[in-house]
């Protein structure tokens, strides 16, 4: 039986679902792509109006219906809501989380000047730019990686701001001009990150996808996925979220694996950014996570995201 596994159309979204694809052939399980249409792809009004799983929903219904058996999304678009009969049987290695820059005349984000015009329709990034007090003037972008490039290139804007991991895996990573730390642009929680998801009843299939799950990912996406679940956030929120598993010494000298996690909540027009990280342990990635979601209301998250 061929595994059926189903994408988006997109050339990011086909790349990503191909190399699962070629994982699972290559450990001896056949398996092909699915094209799914999504209604993401069907319109070009920013995210934040068409609503939560626009590239996920039609996706998730395809493998209700059984008409695939595995999907593959970029883990940063699903919604934080577990769905009821479904599993994430496995989060691969993650790429590069990093947002990243691309300008024109290879400018870094400190050579544009006052008044440079910055393609992004994610609020967490206009928010997070805004708050740099550069004079940047922010443009909605939407539609698929090459068109967002394209808008550069065609001099329509002086830069973009994309996920870098989706120039990675389209092979066009030499166009960023700077990838971003996470100081100056907090990523989106699950940003670089895969979520292999299939029924959970399909016991065979699970165990063998489980073979290409990453604990060290799955810890840090856990993590950063509880501080948007906790905030009652979305992916189109102005917040940020960042794990990583680090290691650490104790009193005794003795080295052992922690949780890292930082995320930020920002105001759109970037008058306000609440910051905040705490460490723990990699075994309850989840309640870190609420830990620090607890932390940053606390300090004033509700109010500065509805600020917008
Ligand atoms: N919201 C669209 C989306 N979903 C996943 C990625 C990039 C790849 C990733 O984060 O895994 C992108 C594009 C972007 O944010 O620039």
């Amino acid at each position: 039986m061929t595994i059926r596994i189903g994408t988006r159309g997109s050339l990011l979204a086909r790349t990503q679902s191909g190399v699962i694809r070629d994982q699972l052939i290559a450990a001896g399980h056949p398996a092909e792509l699915v094209i799914v249409t999504t209604a993401g792809d069907l319109s070009a009004a920013p995210v934040a109006e068409i609503g939560v799983g626009v590239f996920t929903t039609a996706i998730r219904n395809a493998l209700h219906a059984g008409e695939i058996d595995v999907a593959v999304h970029s883990y940063k678009d699903l919604p934080t809501a577990p769905d009821p009969v479904l599993t994430i049987a496995a989060v691969p290695p993650r790429e590069d989380s990093r947002d990243a820059l691309v300008a024109s005349g290879g400018r870094v984000l400190g050579e544009l000047p006052p008044g440079s015009t910055v393609g992004t329709s994610a609020p967490r990034r206009a928010a997070q730019l805004n708050a740099l007090g550069l004079g940047l003037e922010i443009r909605p972008l939407r539609g698929n990686l090459d068109s967002r490039l394209g808008k550069v290139a065609s001099g329509e804007l002086d830069a973009v701001v994309v996920a870098r991991a989706g120039l990675v895996r389209i092979g066009r990573a030499d166009e960023v001009t700077e990838a971003f730390d996470p100081v100056v642009l907090l990523p989106a929680p699950a940003q670089g990150a895969l979520a292999v998801e299939c029924r959970s009843d399909d016991a065979e299939l699970v165990s063998i996808l489980a073979e290409l799950d990453d604990a060290p990912t799955r810890a840090a996406v856990d993590a950063e996925r509880a501080v948007l679940a906790a905030l009652e956030a979305g992916c189109t929120a102005p917040v940020g979220a960042i794990a990583e598993v680090v290691e650490s010494i104790d009193d005794d000298g003795r080295i052992f694996t922690e949780l890292s996690l930082r995320a930020a909540v920002a105001a759109e027009d970037g008058s306000e950014v609440i910051r905040s990280s705490v460490v723990g342990p990699v075994d309850n990635a989840a309640a870190l996570g609420r830990e620090l979601a607890a932390e940053l209301l606390d300090r004033g998250a509700a109010e500065v995201m509805r600020s917008r």
